[in-house]
């Protein structure tokens, strides 16, 4: 039975727990020593500066940090650890959910906080490790800091993916800024000490001067400039993990911090490649080709991403020094391609074509498209939410290379994908297809 527990904060039961079951950044500019480079810490337009909002932890904490004094390395029970991971229900916390309990021999309990909680984590009870799922909003100080409190590791995948205009500028902040901001303070009160942060590759780029990032990696110089509230968040949330590295954490040892970057990630439950097969089965089998095939994408598999942050995570504590404060591109033996082309390497096999060696409309007139959805979405707004997949910006994303070259986390900790590039395909082309089918 699964048992059902409720965490008191505020004088509120917020953060619910549903059931128990068994580079160093150098950035052109910015400059702190050590490897790390093309780095989010470029210009975010618009928004306020990092410390001009302060998380209210402190206060909602109590007495909380001075009862957890998690420790990988000197606890009696350095070989069970405590492992939580933000946004465990989302398309990539969910694989790295899963693979935690496949490859984590150390893993004692897993803790999975999302404001959603998926019905699946109903099947993870009958393994040998205890799961606690943790219905909360990582807007919450409170909930995050009692969720936090115990844990040895924190992943923090949680965030608010919106490049559409769904949400609002403020509320992308809110969740991705100050969400993570909260899991920071939380570590440092509760003397969690090591925490990995799903940042993205739009922390650098592409830029709004469309500045193609060619076979790039940790140490390209680029020019990140943010205007759009996703990467900015991105941005501005990576370097508050970065600079929190070192800090004091309740207990007196060091956080440890490191931020890894996917680029376009796909595979099991990725919404946009099945948005993209159902359009395409609206339209009698077809796409048409709306970007030049040699604008390449980077892409990443889930399943890869997911084993960079499990290894990432085991390897903070003993390569601190070396992975402090560092970032990673994710990466695998995914094949360089437009982002057309690329999908099409698991659509082809279910069944869809794409039009067209070339575009076929005039890139101009797609920009037209794209500003009048935009003019659109802001027209509408106040009777209906309209939020169609091309915009100024996904367009600009889309038509500006950006692919990634590296071995840095190879380097650092050892990391090699998981799955090959075949593997990753044959995987992502059985799940379009069930995704397909169930659709009909
Ligand atoms: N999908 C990609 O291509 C991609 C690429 C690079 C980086 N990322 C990053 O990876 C992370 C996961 O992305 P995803 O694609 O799995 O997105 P997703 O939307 O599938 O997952 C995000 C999860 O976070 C949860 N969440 C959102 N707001 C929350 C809140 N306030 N409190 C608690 N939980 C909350 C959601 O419920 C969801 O389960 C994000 O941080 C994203 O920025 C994604
Ligand atoms: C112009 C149209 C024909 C095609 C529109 C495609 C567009 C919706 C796609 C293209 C690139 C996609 C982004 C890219 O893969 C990387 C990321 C990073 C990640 O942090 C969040 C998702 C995002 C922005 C993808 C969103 C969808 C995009 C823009």
């Amino acid at each position: 039975m699964p048992v059902e527990h409720r965490v008191a904060a505020r004088g509120r039961l917020r953060a619910r727990v549903v059931g128990v079951v068994a580079g160093r950044v150098s950035v052109p500019g910015m400059g702190q020593e050590g490897e790390g480079g093309a780095s989010g810490r470029g210009r975010c337009v618009g928004w306020p500066a990092l410390d001009e909002r302060r998380g209210p932890l402190q206060a909602s904490l109590g007495t909380l940090g001075q009862r957890l004094q998690p420790g990988m390395a000197d606890s009696a029970q350095a070989q069970k650890l405590v492992y939580l991971v933000t946004g465990g229900c989302g398309f990539l916390g969910e694989h790295v959910v899963r693979m935690l309990l496949q490859r984590e021999p150390r893993l004692g309990e897993l803790r999975v906080f999302d404001r959603h909680l998926g019905p699946w984590l109903e099947e993870l009870k009958t393994g040998p490790v205890r799961v606690t799922a943790i219905q909360g909003d990582v807007t919450e100080a409170h909930e995050v800091a009692a969720a936090v409190a115990g844990a040895h590791v924190v992943i923090h995948t949680a965030g608010l993916v919106d490049v559409f205009g769904r949400a609002s500028p403020e509320t992308i902040h809110e969740v991705n800024v100050q969400g993570t901001r909260n899991v920071i303070e939380a570590c440092v009160q509760t003397g969690t000490r090591f925490l990995v942060y799903t940042s993205s590759m739009e922390v650098v780029g592409p830029n709004t001067k469309g500045h193609p990032f060619y076979r790039g990696n940790e140490d390209t110089l680029y020019e990140a400039v943010h205007r759009h509230p996703y990467p900015c968040s991105k941005a501005l949330a990576e370097r508050l993990v970065l600079e929190a590295n070192g800090r004091e954490v309740h207990g007196g040892l060091p956080l440890v911090t490191c931020a890894l970057r996917p680029t376009g990630i796909y595979g099991e439950g990725h919404q946009i490649m099945r948005d993209f097969y159902r359009q395409g089965l609206r339209l009698g089998g077809w796409l048409f080709r709306a970007i030049p095939a040699s604008v390449e994408h980077g892409r990443v598999y889930v399943g890869n991403v997911a084993w960079m942050h499990v290894l990432a995570a085991r390897e903070l504590e003993r390569r601190a020094a070396l992975m402090g404060g560092q970032v990673y591109f994710c990466y695998d033996g995914s094949p360089y391609k437009s982002y057309e082309d690329f999908n099409m390497e698991f659509l082809g096999p279910c069944g869809l074509q794409l039009v067209g060696a070339r575009p076929l409309l005039p890139y101009w007139l797609l920009v037209f498209l794209a500003a009048l959805n935009a003019l659109l979405q802001w027209l509408l707004r106040p009777l209906v939410l309209y939020a169609p997949l091309l915009n100024p910006y996904t367009l600009a994303v889309a038509n500006t290379t950006f692919t990634v070259s590296t071995d840095k986390a190879q380097r650092h900790f050892g990391y090699e994908p998981l799955f090959s590039w075949e593997d990753s395909r044959t995987r992502t082309i059985l799940w379009v297809q069930a995704a397909g089918s169930s659709a009909q």
